[in-house]
Order: C-alpha cells, then structure tokens, then sequence
C-alpha cells in the first residue's frame, strides 16, 4: 500500500542524510527543520520518501492525496498517560472550586484512593472497552504513541488487570504503546501505618509477577510529600531495575521531593511533572540521560503554578511535554491543547513545543528510532492539518480542531 501526500504547503520536523537525532537539547529545540511545497510517500506505514515538488519523482501510488494550504508533521508522542481508569472523578473537581486542594482530597482518602476503589470493582473487560474507546479518541486527535501507566489498582489483582488491558490495546497494533508498572502511585488503606508492607508487597509479589508475565516496560513511582519518600522511592527503582524495569517517575509535582535528584540517580528515562523546581534539581539533570518531561495539562487543571520550562530549556535541557491524561489532575489526552498550554502558560515558542511533544517525546519512552520526526525509514504516522496560514496559527488557535486527518 502505496500514500503519495502532495502540495503539502510545509513538511514538518524532517530529518535528512543518514544521521538521525535521538533527542532535541536547549536552544536546539528553537529550530523545527522543515520543507516548503513538499511531497511525502508512505509504504506500507513506512515513509518511503519525501522531498520537494520541484525534484518529485514519478510515483505510483494507491492513495494520492492533495495538501495544498495544509501543514504535515509527525504525529504526537504523549510519553505519559493514565488513560486506564474506572470512572471520572469530577465531583473533586467540584469540591476543589469549593476550596479543597488535591492534597486534602488525597489525604481523606479521595484523589488516588477513589480511582483504585472505582477500579477494583470494575471488570476488565469494561476497563478495555472504555479505555479503548479513549485511545480512539486521543488518536483521532493526533496522538501516534503514548504510554499508559498502572497505579489505580494498588493490589495485586487490581494492578494485574490494568497492565493486562494496556497489554490488550498494545497487541491491538493501533498504535505504539508502552506500559509503566505504578503500584507506587499511592499507598492503600490497610497500609497507610505499614509502608514497610505494601513496599515488600510490590517488591515481592507483584514485581515478579509483572515481570513474569512481561506486563511492563517500565518502572514508575509517585516520589512526593504524603507518598513515596525518597528512600522508599530509591528501593522500589532498584527492585525494579533487577527485572529490567527502568525507572520513569513522578516527580517535583507538589514540593521540591527528592524526586528528580532520585530519578536521575537510577538513571531514569524521565522525570515528570516538576512543578517544583530549583537549581538543584537543573543541575542534578544537567550532565544526566535522564529527559525532564513537563506536564502543563496537571498544572492548568489544578490551578497550580506552572513548570520552569524557560530555565530548563535555558539549562540546555532536551524538555519532553505529556497530557497526564487521568481522571483526577488531568481529564484530557489533548495533545492539541497542551501545544496551546505549552506555549502559552511555559513560554515555550510553537517550535520549541512541538520538538517536546514529537522527537523529545518519542524519546521520552525510547521510541525516538521509529517515531518523533519525518525521516526515511520511520513509521508514516502523520498529522495532516486543515488548511491553515502558518506553523504558530496551531498553538494560537487554542480549542479549534485543526486536525483534517491523522494517519497511524
Ligand atoms: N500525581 C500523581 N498521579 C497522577 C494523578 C493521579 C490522580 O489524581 O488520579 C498525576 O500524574 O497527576
Ligand atoms: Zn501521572
């Protein structure tokens, strides 16, 4: 199967010659390479090729599309999600317009706890159907990868089904997705005195068995005041690095944790949220693999302040953007909206945010080989906009649907 798209008013985020980025650092991520008047074929969801109409070979093709007006990019890697979960929680959102704050809601058992109470009674197959239907959704709106997170169950069953789902939608071939093993989101009830035991019960009974069964690709923790200290944090990286889990965690979401410090010394792939930042935690990801990923959509909805995305870019840092996409801090998988968040709220110019949220994101859940930028050999997985004046009118149109179509 042969796609010829053509006309197409500017390629985005194209890479050329044999040399492939992995990720985009500092004042790098202010430039988006691109082709005016450009011509692109897929083959058999592979780009085949691309270049500029005025070099455009003969070509065969099952599908000729015409993109005059429109703007071509690759599609969104949104490299940390919660999108399995049992029901919406929008009775806290209420109770915090009538002032309660997502840490008090936490603290009386709401928050977390409500999502894993919601979760246990819900069987799997109607967890599957409903987070399909979200990955449809989220797809249709230009997310080409994602990666989807446990943490709603807390149990072992609970934590079991939710892999077993994303597992589900993975083998459904949609589109690329990766699983973090979360037991550590949050501790239950019957362990709130005993952290010692429920840390020994995911080390003990629920790692081996995630691993056993190949559940999860990667190693999350909720490093944060009132959950996971950093020592417990540290212990859980290092049981699951003994499976090959690498770490990937929350971090810095409501006080400066530990979180980055720890993430970065387990050599995490990401740290996310860091709402809470100072120079300690830049410098701590100075010289380090580790990717800092932002997540605004957390920040907006919570009426939080918003992460430092400035000093990090200026920091020379190769910053990730993701939805966060779950029923308590983030109710939406809008890539689309978190641009327009991105740019406006982080300061972060449209290239700037659209490096973060394709190749630093792809990177993010180290798929940057195949995802994340226009390049020979990597998966035809395209956002064809609508006909639109120009790169920045994307952000700038906050709310509108500018996406005509999406090809994964
Ligand atoms: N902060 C921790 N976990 C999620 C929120 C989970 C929830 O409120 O259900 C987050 O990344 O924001
Ligand atoms: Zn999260």
């Amino acid at each position: 199967m042969h796609i010829l798209i053509k006309n197409i008013k500017t390629l985005l985020q194209t890479e050329e010659g044999s040399e492939r980025k992995s990720r985009v650092y500092g004042k790098e991520m202010a430039h988006l390479p691109g082709i005016n008047n450009a011509w692109l074929l897929a083959e058999n969801g592979i780009i085949k090729d691309f270049g500029s109409m005025k070099d455009i070979p003969e070509i065969r093709a099952d599908e000729v599309m015409d993109a005059t007006g429109k703007l071509v990019l690759p599609s969104w890697c949104d490299s940390h999600t919660h999108l399995v979960f049992a029901a919406p929680r929008e009775q806290e959102f209420v109770d915090r317009i009538n002032g309660l704050t997502y840490a008090e809601i936490a603290a009386r058992g709401g928050g977390i706890l409500n999502s894993a109470g919601k979760l246990n009674e819900t069987d799997e197959s109607k967890l599957y159907d409903d987070s399909l239907e979200r990955l449809h959704a989220v797809v249709a709106q230009g997310t080409g990868a994602i990666e989807i997170k446990s943490g709603y169950g807390l149990c072992l069953e609970g934590e079991l089904k939710m892999l077993r789902v994303i597992r589900k939608m993975k083998e459904q071939n949609i589109i690329p997705v990766k699983a973090s093993f979360l037991a550590a989101h949050a501790f239950p009830p019957e362990y709130k005195e005993n952290h010692e035991g429920y840390i020994n019960l995911i080390i003990n009974e629920m790692l081996p068995r995630v691993a056993d069964e190949g559940l999860a690709d990667y190693m999350d923790a909720f490093c944060e005041q009132g959950f996971f200290s950093v020592d417990e944090t540290a212990r859980l990286l290092e049981a699951g690095l003994k499976y090959n889990l690498k770490p990937k965690i929350h971090a810095n979401q409501l006080h400066r944790s530990g979180g980055v410090q720890v993430g970065v010394k387990y050599n995490a792939i990401s740290v996310d949220h860091l709402e809470s930042m100072g120079e300690e935690e830049i410098e701590a990801l100075r010289g380090s693999n580790t990717i800092p990923t932002l997540l605004p959509g957390a920040a907006f909805f919570l009426n939080m302040h918003y992460q430092p995305a400035r000093l990090l870019i200026d920091a020379g840092l190769p910053v990730a953007l993701a939805t966060d996409y779950n029923p308590g801090s983030c109710p939406s998988g809008n890539m689309n909206f978190l641009l327009s968040l991105a740019c406006t709220q982080l300061r972060m110019t449209p290239e700037e945010a659209i490096n973060a949220q394709t190749i630093n994101g792809a990177a993010a859940m180290e798929m940057e080989h195949e995802m994340g930028t226009i390049a020979i050999g990597k998966k035809a997985s395209l956002i064809i906009t609508k006909p639109v004046s120009s790169l920045a009118y994307l952000p700038y149109s906050f709310g509108e649907n500018w996406v005509e179509r999406v090809i994964v």
